[in-house]
């Protein structure tokens, strides 16, 4: 799901003292900000990722990321970005957010964030939706609601679909319409990857895992309907028939209405729709904005990570080349089907989709609000009730030594591309050296943590696993990827990233 950083934060929730008055006096989302602020201290290092921050008093000072205004505008078009160049690699950092240009404790420190995570609705931790997002997605919906009970029955209702046992049993359906699209993308002479990709997942999403039944014609149709949507989330909101929110606000209803055809189908196959409507009934809020919650959440994030994938591949051929020894011999032991033993026998692979997700950071940061007064754990600053603060999934990444450590070590060794040496190298390899698990596990959080912590992370690393198994066992590729990345509402390549694939002799 894409989160909206860079969107205001309801004025019930605000730390309502002004700039000025912030570095006057202390905050009021702060309760440490008197201490002299050292920035050097809460810096992250090395050694932070295999011993993760313990309570000490010195780890409550917190850097001051404040920029000037125009330098806040960076969040509109890139807020992954903007929350690491507020965070400037420290643990934890006083930043602006959104068009209120309010306070926010943007939050980078790996232990610290589990552990905010984990227990947010026992610490009185909320995510918090700008009125667009709450309008667009539903105020039922599991990621806007504020009921913990409710919450916890929607994951109870919805998980089973989406577990590890239950998604290798969409996997041949998956496949198919993997395969179904990739071969549509070849025989043209060259195809924009985005798009294409955003076509396939909702194509996997509303007809396997959700069992909408939607033919080719309704699914373009619809896929035009949720691009419409979607381009609703961008603020200011204002509620018009020719405004981005206007239209986006008629494509829900039109969404709504073709949802609640299937959850009064009395056809309606097994699966979560069904079990939404035999939960909640076929004509409640909660079943219908969950459902499409679940196109929200799994349709954009997906095809991000898989355009970005497309986009590595391009640039980094040998990987290709090593998945196609991969899977030829995964093939010759287990067949075509991707099975959980032939997912398991393909660990380069795995590793591929984990690099993909640890460089592309689809979702660079989650944005949560305190409702009660909160001590960050493992020594960090104290948030009073109502302060806005920024889980920064993307700076946590960035600051991985484990990163830096492949890249340094493969330089070591001499090997040809391994010049660059920054965190950003795509290197699947990193993933298969047992030295660096213990700091990559802390690390990287693509999915998120705790208590909200994404659904569906096995569908989407199995769309992943079978794009890239079809890709090494039959095609070649090449790219355009000489273009800018915007990053919200979702990372996506400016160019549309034009592609050519060939269909292999030997395929
Ligand atoms: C590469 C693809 C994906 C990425 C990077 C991703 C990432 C995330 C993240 C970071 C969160 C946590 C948000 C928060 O803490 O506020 C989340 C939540 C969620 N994701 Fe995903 N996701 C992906 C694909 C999917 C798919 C395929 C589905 C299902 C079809 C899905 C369903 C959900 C749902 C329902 C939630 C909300 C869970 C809750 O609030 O309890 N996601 N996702």
């Amino acid at each position: 799901m894409s989160l909206g950083m860079g969107q205001p934060v309801p004025a019930h929730h605000k730390c309502k003292h002004s700039l000025r008055l912030q570095q006057q006096r202390p905050s009021r989302c702060l309760i440490n900000a008197s201490k002299p602020v050292i920035t050097r201290v809460g810096k992250l290092e090395p050694h932070d990722a295999v011993a993760p921050s313990t309570a000490s008093a010195v780890d409550a000072v917190v850097h001051d990321g404040r920029l000037p205004f125009l330098q806040t505008l960076l969040q509109f078009a890139k807020p992954n970005a903007y929350a690491q160049k507020v965070l400037a690699g420290h643990r934890y950092a006083w930043g602006k957010m959104g068009l209120a240009y309010e306070d926010a404790l943007f939050v980078a420190d790996p232990a610290a964030a589990r552990s905010l995570l984990t227990a947010e609705w026992q610490n009185g931790i909320r995510t918090e939706w700008p009125p667009t997002f709450k309008a667009l997605l539903g105020e039922q919906s599991i990621s806007i609601l504020q009921d913990p009970q409710l919450h916890s029955k929607l994951r109870q209702v919805m998980g089973p679909t989406f577990s590890a046992e239950a998604v290798a049993g969409l996997m041949p359906g998956v496949q198919q319409t993997v395969a179904k699209h990739v071969g549509r993308w070849a025989q043209q002479d060259s195809f924009a990857a985005y798009p294409a990709a955003r076509l396939l997942t909702f194509d996997v999403l509303v007809n396997q895992a959700l069992g909408l039944g939607m033919d080719d014609d309704e699914l373009a149709h619809f896929a035009k309907v949720f691009k419409q949507w979607g381009d609703g989330f961008m603020p200011p909101g204002i509620d018009l028939p020719f405004t981005a929110f206007g239209k986006g606000m008629a494509a829900r209803r039109e969404m709504t209405a073709r949802v609640q055809q299937s959850l009064r189908d009395p056809d309606l196959g097994e699966g979560v729709v069904q079990r939404l409507r035999d939960e909640f009934g076929a004509d409640s809020q909660v079943a219908s904005d969950n459902v499409i919650v679940l196109m929200f959440a799994g349709y954009d994030t997906t095809s991000s990570a898989i355009t970005y994938m497309l986009n590595q591949l391009a640039l980094n051929p040998h990987v290709l080349e090593q998945m196609r020894q991969e899977q030829a011999a995964v093939q010759a032991q287990h067949g075509n089907q991707l099975t959980p033993a032939a997912v398991a026998a393909m660990p380069y692979t795995t590793a591929v989709v984990k690099e993909t997700l640890r460089t592309a950071q689809v979702i660079g940061y989650v944005p949560r609000v305190a409702t009660q007064a909160l001590k960050v754990p493992g020594g960090g600053p104290e948030l009073q009730s109502g302060c806005p603060f920024i889980v920064a999934l993307g700076a946590m990444a960035a600051s991985d030594p484990a990163a830096a450590a492949a890249a340094v070590s493969a330089a070591g060794q001499g090997s040809p591309d391994s010049q660059a040496g920054t965190v950003q190298d795509f290197r699947p390899e990193r993933w298969l050296q047992p030295e660096l698990a213990k700091s990559l596990a802390l690390h990287q959080a693509p999915f998120g943590m705790g208590a909200h912590y994404c659904l569906g992370s096995q569908l989407a690393m199995a769309e992943l696993t079978a794009v890239l198994a079809e890709l090494a066992r039959s095609y070649s590729l090449t790219a355009d990827t000489d273009t800018d990345w915007p990053d919200f509402p979702i990372k996506r390549p400016a160019n549309g990233l034009p592609c050519t694939l060939r269909r292999l002799a030997t395929a």
